[in-house]
C-alpha cells in the first residue's frame, strides 16, 4: 500500500525555475550561454528605448578553462589519493573495451576512406587525417568551460534600491501590469541567468548601474536564495561616476559551450542588428588561446529609432475577474462610468453611459425602480463583478487600434537588411494594426532576392523571424511565421529560390501568444497567419514589378549588345565595299548618285576609315536606345506609374554616402 505524503510541501518561484530551467530556455550549458546573452541583450534594448536613447550595447564573453576556474575560485583539486573513485579512471576492464571499440572504429574510417579516396581521388590519409581533427574538435567541445559574460548598456539604468529585488527575486519586473509592447515580459530571463551561475559555478552577479542625475555608480554583488526567492547581497558600495555615466552593466560567470553555438549566437546578434539598425552592438570574445579571440561590430546605421511603445489600457474583452478587482482596487472612480471610461480602451465617455444604462436594466435596478448602477466599483457586490465581467464579454467593442505599438518601421526593416546582408533586392512592407484577444498587433515584412551573405541560402526559402523585436531562433519548424512563408505560391510572383530568397517577419504587439516562457516560437494562429500572408504578398507583388523592369532592362541591354557586336564587321564590310568602288570610274557612273561622290572621294582620299563607320554606328545605336528609353518613360509618365524612391541617411560612414534610389536608377551624392 502506498501511503500519501502527509507534509504538504511549497516551492517557490526560484526553486521551481531552477529545477524545470528548461522552459526558459536553460537546457544544456551550450543552450544556456546562448539564452544568457539574448536575455541580458534585450534588457540593455529595452532599457535604452524605454528613455528614447539609441542603444550602444557590448558584450563582452571570456573563456575560463577548468583550469584556470577552478584556480580562479581556489577549488583546485587535492593531489588524487584513492584513484578508484574518479570516474575520468579507467578501469582495467574500461580500459581494455575502450581499445576493443576504437580499434573496430580505426578500422572502420580506414575501410570508408579507401571508398571515399576511390570516388573522390582524395588521398586515404587526407581523410583520415580530417576525420581526426573532426573527432579532436567534438572531444573540445564537449570539455567543460566557464565564460565571464558581461553585458554593458547605455539605458536608464536602475535605481540604486531595486536591483537586488529586480535582479535577485524570481517573477519582479518593472514590465508586469502594463499593456505594453516590450522585449521582456516574463520578470524572469536575468534571474535565470544567475539561478543557472548558481547552480554550476555559485558565483555572485555583479550589477553597476547608474540612473540619470544620480552622481555615483551602485555597485552590488549578490545570489538568490533559490528557497526564499529573495537575493542575498553580499557586497554594495557606491562607486563614483566623473563621467556621470547612465546605464548598467551585468557581470556573471557561467558554464558554458561556445563552440557548440557560437554560430547561433553570431547569428542572433547579426538578426537583431538588422531588426535595430539605430543600434550599435559590440561583441568581444576572450578565448583563453588568443589566436582564438575576436571582435564583432554591428555599427549603427541610423539615428532614427521608432517612436518608443507606448502603454496602453487594458481592452475590455481582454479582462478577467481578478484583473477587474485589482482595477477597482487600484482606482479611485466614484462612478461606474467614470471607471470604464478611464480605465479601458475603447470606451468612450457615451459608450460607458450606455453601458451602465443597460448593465442597470439588466441587473434589475433599474426594473425595480432603484436607479442605476452607476455606483462607486468599490461598493460593487461580488454578484455585481461577476455580472458586469460576464457582460464585458457580450458586447461588441471596437478593436484597439495599436497607436501604442512601436514596430521597426519600412525604413529600419529595409536598412537593416541592406547593411547586414546586402541583397540584389529588397521589398518592405508595414501591414495596418490587428486585433487578436483585445491586443492589437502589426506584422511588418520584407522580403529580399540574392545577395552573397551565407546567410541566405541558395536554392530556399530564409526565414528570419522577430517578435517585439527580438529574433527567433528556434522551433522554426513549428512557428507560423514559417509555415505562412512555405505555404505562399512564391513562383505566381516570378519569384524563383535559386538565388536565395529571405523572408523578414517582424510582429509587435502588446502581448506575443508566444508558446512557453523562453519566447522561442508563435503557434499556429489563423489572425496572425493571414496578417503575415498579406504582408508578405505585398512584399512578393513589389518584387513581381521590380523584376520584370529588371528583365526588361536585361532585355534592352542584350538588344544593344547584340546590335554593337555586329558594328565591327558591318563598318568593315561597308569600308571594304566603298574601297574596291573608288578607283572603278564605270562602277561610280552606274552605282553612285552624285551625293555619294564625296564619300567615295573621301575614302580615296583616306579621310573615312572603317573606324568612322564603327563609331557613326555606334552613335546611332546610342540615340536609339536614349529614344527608346525616353519613349518608355513617357509611357510610364502616361500610366501615371509613381515609383518608390528610398532617400539613404546623410552620414559618414563607410560605403554609406545618402544616396536616392529606385528600381531604374540611383543617384549617389558623393560626401566630399
Ligand atoms: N540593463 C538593464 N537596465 C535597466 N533595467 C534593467 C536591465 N536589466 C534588467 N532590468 C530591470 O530588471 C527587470 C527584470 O529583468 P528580467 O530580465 O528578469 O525580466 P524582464 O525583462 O522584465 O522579463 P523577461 O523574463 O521576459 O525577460 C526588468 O523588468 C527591468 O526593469
Amino acid at each position: 500500500m502506498v501511503r500519501a505524503s502527509k507534509v504538504s510541501q511549497q516551492k517557490s518561484p526560484a526553486e521551481f525555475f531552477a529545477e524545470n530551467k528548461t522552459i526558459a530556455g536553460f537546457d544544456t550549458p551550450a543552450k544556456s550561454l546562448y539564452t544568457s546573452v539574448r536575455e541580458l541583450v534585450e534588457n540593455s534594448l529595452d532599457a535604452a528605448e524605454r528613455v528614447g536613447v539609441l542603444p550602444d550595447v557590448s558584450v563582452t564573453l571570456e573563456e575560463i578553462s577548468l583550469e584556470r576556474f577552478q584556480k580562479l575560485y581556489g577549488v583546485e583539486a587535492a593531489e588524487r589519493v584513492d584513484k578508484g573513485l574518479y570516474k575520468d579512471v579507467e578501469t582495467e576492464r574500461e580500459r581494455n573495451a575502450r581499445e576493443k571499440k576504437q580499434k573496430q572504429a580505426r578500422d572502420r574510417a580506414e575501410k570508408d576512406a579507401k571508398k571515399k579516396a576511390a570516388k573522390t581521388g582524395e588521398s586515404v590519409e587526407d581523410i583520415l587525417r580530417r576525420q581526426e581533427a573532426g573527432r579532436k574538435a567534438a572531444a573540445t567541445k564537449s570539455r567543460r568551460v566557464f565564460y565571464r559574460l558581461t553585458c554593458k548598456d547605455n539605458g536608464s539604468g536602475m535605481p540604486c534600491d531595486d536591483i537586488p529585488n529586480m535582479l535577485g527575486r524570481v517573477l519582479s519586473s518593472t514590465k508586469y501590469n502594463s499593456v505594453m509592447q516590450t522585449r521582456g515580459k516574463f520578470g524572469l530571463g536575468a534571474k535565470m541567468v544567475l539561478i543557472w551561475s548558481q547552480m554550476r559555478v555559485a558565483q555572485p552577479m555583479e550589477v553597476r548601474s547608474s540612473i540619470a542625475g544620480q552622481n555615483f555608480i551602485s555597485f552590488h554583488r549578490f545570489n538568490i536564495d533559490l528557497h526564499k526567492n529573495a537575493p542575498v547581497v553580499r557586497e554594495h558600495k557606491k562607486l563614483q561616476n566623473p563621467d556621470n555615466w547612465t546605464g548598467t552593466e551585468i557581470s556573471v560567470t557561467i558554464e558554458g559551450n561556445f563552440g557548440s553555438y557560437k554560430q547561433k549566437l553570431l547569428k542572433y546578434l547579426k538578426l537583431i542588428a538588422i531588426i535595430t539598425p539605430y543600434a550599435s552592438f559590440d561583441f568581444r570574445y576572450v578565448a583563453e588561446d588568443e589566436k582564438n579571440s575576436f571582435f564583432h561590430s554591428y555599427t549603427r546605421r541610423t539615428d532614427r529609432m521608432p517612436d518608443p511603445p507606448r502603454e496602453a489600457k487594458h481592452h475590455p474583452s481582454d479582462v478577467d475577474l481578478e484583473l477587474l478587482k485589482k482595477k477597482i482596487a487600484g482606482s479611485s472612480h466614484k462612478k461606474l462610468s467614470k471607471f470604464l471610461s478611464g480605465e479601458f480602451s475603447n470606451i468612450t465617455a457615451s459608450l460607458a453611459g450606455r453601458l451602465v444604462t443597460e448593465l442597470g436594466g439588466a441587473d434589475g435596478a433599474r426594473a425595480k425602480g432603484k436607479g442605476n448602477i452607476d455606483i462607486s466599483p468599490k461598493q460593487m457586490t461580488d454578484t455585481q463583478l461577476l455580472r458586469l465581467h460576464q457582460f464585458m464579454q457580450q458586447v461588441r467593442f471596437a478593436d484597439p487600434d495599436g497607436k501604442d505599438l512601436s514596430p521597426a518601421g519600412e525604413y529600419n526593416l529595409r536598412l537593416g537588411v541592406m547593411k547586414e546582408l546586402n541583397p540584389d533586392m529588397v521589398a518592405t512592407h508595414e501591414g495596418s494594426a490587428v486585433a487578436l484577444e483585445g491586443h492589437a498587433f502589426i506584422v511588418e515584412a520584407a522580403v529580399s532576392i540574392g545577395g552573397k551573405d551565407p546567410a541566405i541560402e541558395q536554392n530556399q526559402l530564409n526565414v528570419f523571424r522577430f517578435a517585439n523585436r527580438i529574433p527567433l531562433l528556434f522551433e522554426q519548424g513549428n512557428d507560423v511565421i514559417t509555415k505562412t512563408a512555405n505555404t505562399m505560391k512564391w513562383s505566381r510572383y516570378k519569384i524563383g529560390l535559386e538565388q536565395g530568397v529571405g523572408v523578414f517577419v517582424s510582429i509587435v504587439s502588446t502581448k506575443i501568444p508566444f508558446k512557453g516562457t523562453s519566447k522561442e516560437y508563435i503557434g499556429d494562429n489563423d489572425k496572425i497567419s493571414g496578417a503575415v500572408k498579406k504582408a508578405l504578398e505585398q512584399c512578393a507583388s513589389q518584387l513581381r514589378t521590380k523584376l520584370a523592369k529588371r528583365e526588361e532592362a536585361k532585355q534592352q541591354g542584350e538588344k544593344r549588345k547584340n546590335l554593337e557586336l555586329y558594328i565591327p564587321d558591318v563598318s568593315r564590310a561597308v569600308y571594304g565595299v566603298l574601297n574596291s568602288l573608288k578607283d572603278h570610274d564605270s562602277a561610280r557612273s552606274r552605282c553612285v548618285r552624285d551625293a555619294h561622290v564625296g564619300i567615295l572621294d573621301r575614302v580615296k582620299r583616306g579621310k573615312l576609315l572603317a573606324s568612322h563607320f564603327a563609331g557613326e554606328l555606334e552613335k546611332y545605336v546610342d540615340k536609339k536606345y536614349q529614344e527608346d528609353g525616353l519613349q518608355y518613360q513617357m509611357q510610364n509618365k502616361k500610366k501615371n506609374r509613381v515609383e518608390d524612391v528610398f532617400l539613404g541617411p546623410l552620414s559618414s560612414e563607410r560605403g554609406l554616402t545618402p544616396a536616392l534610389s529606385n528600381g531604374v536608377c540611383t543617384i549617389q551624392f558623393l560626401a566630399r
